[in-house]
């Protein structure tokens, strides 16, 4: 389909001189007889002059203060002699721009020369030049530092970063050595390619010993131009060249390394090409795809440039180095794939960036020979830009018609075009603020007040229309993008697809030619008027198909109109739902501040317990070696008492041994007793038998009668009982001694029971005695003094009558510290009642003798039991 076309012209620039002296085309090659030629005279613009001021050396005094950005005062310096003559009044000076000395490399291109970079790609030349006492940063300006790179290395930069999706295949553009280029096919620059790899290889060592700059510290300048035009496609060439005591050197010349070694190159000539642009002939001009092969060629440059050691500088060049960037533009053919094989349609524009050597005075550098000689010339060449610059100055000012001698000097005859009109033209005066400085940075003001009148013309803009299309390279694109899709997709044929690109928006093939020689040519006016027809008829659909595009046009914006409304609704509400997305953000935030102070806290609460526990852990490891040494001790303690149990049975056997010893000894004692007490039985009973015809008598004890109080008769009878009867009146012999119990010894009188008194006649003689209730403390009896012991012991026998039994017996100390207490006598005091029969006083007495057993085998084992 071909509807839908538009007719678009592309547009061109060309550079024409406008001075008014001649017009000369530029670099654009226009065919004057085919395409029509307008000339429209462009603007003039002054010379743009900035000025750099580069920082001053420790403890140094300056000379120059900025006052604006545009403004500085020059203060003389009191001592100096020149000045006491002069008026020491301030010298102003106004620039287009002032850098302080803390105006950064960047800083200073971006004002100074992006605006030239950006002209080169429009299709602009300029010149840019750095001027300035020797030391004042020239150099350091145009080409910076690795790290910190100048004006040239950003300008190739910003060049590449525009144009690098245009660049055009190596060769196409090719220069023709004269100042121009041819535009190759792509098989001739595929050939070319090759062989320049050739070459390259052969050159290899040689290139490499000479360009081998670190570039790894470079620092690049990411600045893009956008408005490039697309459907043209670039190449970039750079030249390098330094005027040296006025002859021109090429520093990118490849030439035997005996000849870098001793210098000796070959100068060049400065010509004039068809076009009237001055250029250094046959120049090495290399095409250049990248910065860092420029920046390699510059550095290649840069070492054979003559640098040498001067009393005011330790790197000063020693001539005018000029660093020259071509680009070459043409526009791609109506498929948008190929440059356009015309060279009419080329455009070449250049930037030159020169580093002029620095002004020096003699007298301050004490150079001498070589040095002076380079000085002399450098000074001369600068000499002779400046009396150029004052005679354009004086042309344009006054209208004189002075001749301006640029062919004095290499420099100015090369810079020729530039100020005739062929470009922009600025200049950077690089200043030393120090006060050594000041006579020849005066001298640099005066000469940058002159060239800041000069005015420079700018070219004007033609259009050329060659019936291309806009947007070729983007619809070629596209379709390659869509043929290979469709191969993907599994489409065979897509090389059979052939699309017109052009003719799509092309109206019809040109005009033919039609020469009306003779007016009665009516066949030329019927080929016109057919022409013509067609054309309206094509005109025709295409306004037709405009209509419809229109409409389509209007209602798919519409369309949009509504879905941008609803897209604007679902924005709103989409902010509505963020908005409230973003409260309930916040306060879940602040939620989880909340729950984050708790976690802290509860972390702090975890830490503390964990103290705690390892507290209590501590405790109960404590607690566990002391239970340990607890059961320990129990164990210790029971292995104890089972050996002890041991003991003790084995003491219990000895002991019971000892017992049943003892026990046959009491048995013994006991028989013994018995047999006592048997002998008392026998007595008592003869007593009994006595009774009953006399009183009884007995060897051991006494028995009394009598009446005790508690009786139911009045009668009583006292009955004398002895042991021996045969002992007489005893009894009644108060003096004499009754029996055993009126012992020396003091007597211990036990009576268990409250006694009742005795109303007897014969009372028991204890002349010193002590008397207990209880035998409980052993002491009682086991003392030195207790050597007697008597028992009391009433009760009523068996007729009802009172009987008080006197046990006695002797205490006698044992060897363990304790008493044995042997029975010896018993003597039995009784009331008797005269009432009483015999009978049954003898059943009593009987049973009272086996009371009396029992009470003395009882009170005996008491004794042992106290004993023990
Ligand atoms: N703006 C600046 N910032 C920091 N250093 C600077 C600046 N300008 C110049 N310099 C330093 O001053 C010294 C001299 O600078 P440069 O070589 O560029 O001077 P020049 O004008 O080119 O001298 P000549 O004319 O002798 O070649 C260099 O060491 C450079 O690094």
């Amino acid at each position: 389909m071909t509807t839908g076309v538009e007719v678009l012209s592309v547009e061109f620039r060309a550079v024409y001189s406008s001075s008014g002296f001649s017009m000369k085309p530029a670099r654009y090659k226009l065919s004057s007889k085919k395409t029509p030629v307008k000339v429209r005279p462009g603007s003039k613009d002054l010379v743009k002059v900035f000025c750099r001021i580069r920082p001053l050396h420790n403890n140094e005094e300056s000379c120059v203060k900025v006052t604006s950005q545009t403004t500085l005062s020059l203060l003389p310096p009191e001592t100096r002699g020149s000045h006491r003559l002069a008026n020491c009044k301030e010298i102003h000076h106004t620039f287009k721009y002032v850098f302080d000395a803390k105006a950064t490399q960047k800083e200073v291109f971006d004002h100074v020369a992006l605006p030239l970079v950006e002209n080169l790609i429009h299709g602009k030349n300029g010149l840019l030049f750095t001027y300035g006492v020797t030391g004042s940063g020239k150099t350091f300006t145009m080409a910076g530092e690795p790290h910190n790179g100048g004006i040239m290395p950003r300008c190739l930069d910003v060049i590449f970063n525009s144009i690098s999706s245009y660049q055009a295949k190596k060769f196409i553009f090719k220069p023709d050595k004269m100042n121009d280029f041819d535009i190759q096919s792509e098989t001739d620059a595929v050939l070319d390619c090759q062989n320049e790899i050739h070459c390259a290889r052969s050159l290899k060592t040689l290139r490499k010993k000479e360009s081998d700059v670190d570039l790894s510290q470079r620092i690049p300048d990411g600045t893009k131009i956008e408005s490039v035009v697309e459907d043209n496609s670039y190449a970039v060439f750079v030249t390098y060249v330094e005027i040296y005591n006025n002859a021109v050197y090429d520093l990118l010349e490849n030439v035997p390394e005996d000849i870098i070694r001793s210098r000796q190159f070959q100068s060049k000539i400065v010509r004039e090409d068809a076009s009237h642009n001055m250029y250094v002939h046959s120049v090495t001009e290399i095409e250049v795809k990248s910065t860092e092969e420029a920046f390699d060629a510059f550095n290649k440059g840069q070492k054979r440039k003559r640098m040498a050691i001067t009393t005011l500088n330790s790197e000063s060049s020693r001539s005018h180095s000029v660093f020259t960037i071509r680009l070459v533009q043409a526009p791609l053919d109506s498929q948008g794939e190929h440059v356009f094989q015309d060279r009419k349609a080329m455009c070449i524009s250049q930037l030159s960036l020169v580093d002029l050597a620095g002004s020096e005075r003699t007298n301050r550098t004490k150079n001498s020979g070589q040095r002076l000689r380079e000085a002399g010339n450098i000074n001369n060449s600068l000499m002779t830009l400046r009396t150029c610059l004052e005679i354009l100055r004086e042309n344009q000012l006054y209208g004189a018609n002075k001749m301006v001698p640029y062919r004095d000097s290499k420099m100015t005859l090369l810079f020729k075009n530039y100020f005739d009109g062929e470009g922009q033209v600025e200049m950077i005066v690089c200043l030393n603020p120090s006060i050594e400085d000041y006579d020849e940075t005066v001298q640099v003001m005066k000469f940058t007040e002159t060239t800041q009148e000069v005015q420079i013309s700018q070219p004007a803009i033609r259009k050329l229309d060659f019936g291309l299309a806009p947007g070729r390279r983007k619809a070629s694109h596209i379709f390659k993008q869509a043929l290979q899709k469709m191969e993907d997709n599994g489409h065979k044929e897509t090389s059979d697809i052939d699309v017109d690109i052009g003719i799509v928006y092309s109206l019809l093939p040109a005009l033919p030619c039609l020469e009306l020689t003779d007016p009665s040519m009516d066949t030329l006016i019927k080929d016109l008027a057919m022409f013509l027809e067609l054309r309206m008829n094509r005109k025709n659909i295409l306004l037709k198909d405009w209509h419809q595009k229109h409409q389509d046009f209007y209602k798919r914006l519409t369309e949009v109109e509504k879905e941008k409304l609803l897209a604007e609704q679902k924005c709103s509400s989409l902010k509505t739902a963020v908005e409230q997305g973003r409260n309930k953000i916040s306060a879940l935030e602040a939620r989880l501040v909340g729950y984050e102070s708790y976690v802290m806290n509860l972390e702090q609460q975890v830490e503390e317990k964990e103290v705690t526990l390892v507290t209590l852990k501590q405790e109960l490891e404590n607690q566990e070696i002391l239970l340990q040494e607890l059961l320990e001790k129990e164990r210790l303690r029971k292995e104890y008492s089972d050996r002890t149990e041991v003991d003790k049975d084995k003491n219990s056997f000895f002991t019971l041994k000892n017992l049943k010893e003892q026990e046959s000894v009491l048995k013994t004692q006991m028989r013994y007793q018995e047999q006592k007490l048997r002998k008392v039985k026998q007595i008592l009973t003869e007593d009994s038998c006595l009774s009953t015809h006399a009183p009884r008598q007995s060897t051991k004890s006494l028995a009394i009668i009598c009446k005790p109080p508690v009786l139911k008769t009045n009668i009583s009878s006292h009955v004398f009982s002895s042991q021996s009867c045969k002992r007489g009146p005893a009894v009644s012999n108060r003096r004499h001694r009754r029996s055993q119990s009126a012992g020396d010894g003091t007597w211990l009188e036990h009576r268990p029971v409250p006694a009742i008194e005795l109303s007897t006649l014969m009372q028991p003689l204890m002349k010193r005695y002590k008397s207990v209730t209880k035998l409980t403390d052993v002491k009682d009896i086991a003392n030195s003094k207790t050597s007697k012991y008597c028992l009391m012991t009433q009760e009523q026998d068996s007729s009802g009558e009172l009987e008080t039994h006197l046990y006695k017996a002797d205490v006698v100390p044992t060897v363990g510290g304790g008493a044995q207490v042997i029975f010896n006598d018993v003597e039995t005091l009784k009331q008797q009642s005269p009432t009483t029969t015999p009978s049954r006083k003898r059943s009593a007495s009987t049973s009272k003798l086996k009371d009396t057993e029992a009470e003395c085998a009882m009170f005996m084992e008491g004794h042992k039991r106290a004993r023990h």
